[in-house]
Order: C-alpha cells, then structure tokens, then sequence
C-alpha cells in the first residue's frame, strides 16, 4: 500500500532533525583533535574533552525531543545515562563517515586507535563505524536513530516505561515510513538500521570494560562524564 508521511509526522522529523543538526560540538572543540601530540596520554585528555562536550550537545539534544520533557524527572536522567555512549556512538560514526574536507575522520580514527583502548574493543568499534558508513542514512534517519536509541524504554532504572515506549513507537513509526521512500529499491532497509541499535548494544557493553581498564591505568574522567558513567 501506499507509505505516506502525515503533516503531524513532517513536522515532528522537521523538529527533531533541526535540533540534531543544530545541537553539535563546537567547531574550536573539534578542531583540537588537529593538535600535533599524539601520544596516548594526549590522545585520552583530547577524546575525554570530546566525550564531555558530546555529553553537553547530547543532553540539549535531547530536550526538543518532543514529549522527553512531559517524562518523569528521574525517567529522563535514566535514559540519558542509559543511551549516552550509544548516542556517542552513532555521532562518531556521522563523523567517520561524513569524510569533510576538515580532515577530523583521521586524526579522530588516529587518537582512537592510540589511547590505551584494548584492540579487542577497537575492532568490532570501527566494524561499526563501518557498517554505518554503508547505510548512507540521510541527516533526517540519523536524527530519528539517534531519538530511537535515547528513547529505549528498558534502560535500568526506567520507572514508566510504557510512556517511554509511546514516544519511541511515535519516532520508529516516522523512521519506518522515511526508509521506505528514501529507499524504495530495498524493502528491508528499516530492518537494518534497527540492527544497528542491538550492535550498539554490544558496543555499549564492550565500552564499560574499555571505562574499566582506563580506571585501572589511573585515567581521570571529567566530572560529567563521571556522573553519566557511574564512575569514580
Ligand atoms: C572519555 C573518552 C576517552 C571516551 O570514552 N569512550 C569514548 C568513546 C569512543 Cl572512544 C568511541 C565511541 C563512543 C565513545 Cl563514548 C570516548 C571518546 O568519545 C568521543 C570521541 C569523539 C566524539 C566526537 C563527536 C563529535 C565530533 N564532531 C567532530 C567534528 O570533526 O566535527 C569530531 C567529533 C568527535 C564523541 C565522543
């Protein structure tokens, strides 16, 4: 039958993908990953001040989400806590996979790969980026992605799930829709991207060990970074 997106979810894709592309790293941060040391004490300094400004875009991100507000008070931190290295995630791999003429993709690949990350983690983290990169989501599906993902009603500690689940079938609804037009040669498009979300999953599992022997070589966290990832 014939998929069409209604005016009401126009303008909700419209809202969520204005606010994702206007919330994003300051560019005088981002521009730091050009800075001529590498060695892997340098590399985890520059990724934590990344990692903490992402945080900072994620959460304002996350308010226009609309409904996210109305949840209760304690439901939003647990999402934001629960899905903010998923959300890291998927906008690293935006990054890696816009290759700008900024040249950020491979100092950023560069300090990754040297900053005391084990390379068991390291592998199936840049198996991802890749398999992003052959999606080619336009901004609108990396927008609604990223909403699904903050919107994952089983986050630990989430008390009413059921409101959360409502707001996330609202946004995989409109997601559904898009991958159908914007793919039309290949039906089994939306049933991809959600694969993506269990491997993000995985990575999120993999990145509380990477946390864990960055602690044990005594690596310092910033403050926000500590109260989303519960540590120290
Ligand atoms: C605390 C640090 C060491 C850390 O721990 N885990 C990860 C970690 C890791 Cl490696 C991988 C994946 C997720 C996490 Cl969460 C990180 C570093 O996290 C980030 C690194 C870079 C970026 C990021 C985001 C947007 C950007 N835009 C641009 C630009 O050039 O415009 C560069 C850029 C970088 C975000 C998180």
């Amino acid at each position: 039958e014939k998929v069409e997106i209604t005016k009401e979810q126009q303008a909700l894709m419209k809202i969520i993908t204005d606010a994702y592309n206007r919330h994003q790293i300051p560019q005088d941060v981002a521009k730091k990953l050009l800075q001529d040391q590498y060695s892997a004490e340098e590399n985890f300094l520059l990724l934590t001040e990344m990692a903490t400004s992402q945080v900072q875009v994620l959460v304002e991100f996350t308010k226009n989400i609309p409904g996210f507000l109305s949840l209760d008070r304690e439901d939003q931190i647990a999402l934001l806590k629960g899905s903010a290295v998923e959300a890291m995630f998927l906008r690293s791999a935006q990054v890696f996979n816009r290759k700008t003429p900024s040249g950020h993709t491979e100092v950023l690949e560069e300090r990754i790969r040297k900053s005391g990350i084990s390379e068991e983690f390291i592998t199936p983290m840049f198996n991802f980026y890749k398999s992003i990169g052959e999606l080619h989501m336009v901004q609108e599906e990396q927008a609604l992605l990223t909403t699904v993902t903050i919107l994952t009603p089983d986050r630990p500690y989430v008390k009413d799930q059921q409101a959360v689940e409502r707001l996330q079938e609202t946004i995989l609804d409109v997601l559904r829709k898009l991958c159908v037009l914007q793919h039309p040669q290949e039906p089994q498009y939306f049933a991809r991207l959600l694969g993506r979300l269990t491997e993000l999953r995985t990575l999120s599992h993999y990145h509380t060990e990477m946390l864990a022997s960055w602690r044990m070589n005594d690596h310092k966290f910033t403050p926000l970074l500590c109260e989303i990832w519960d540590v120290q």
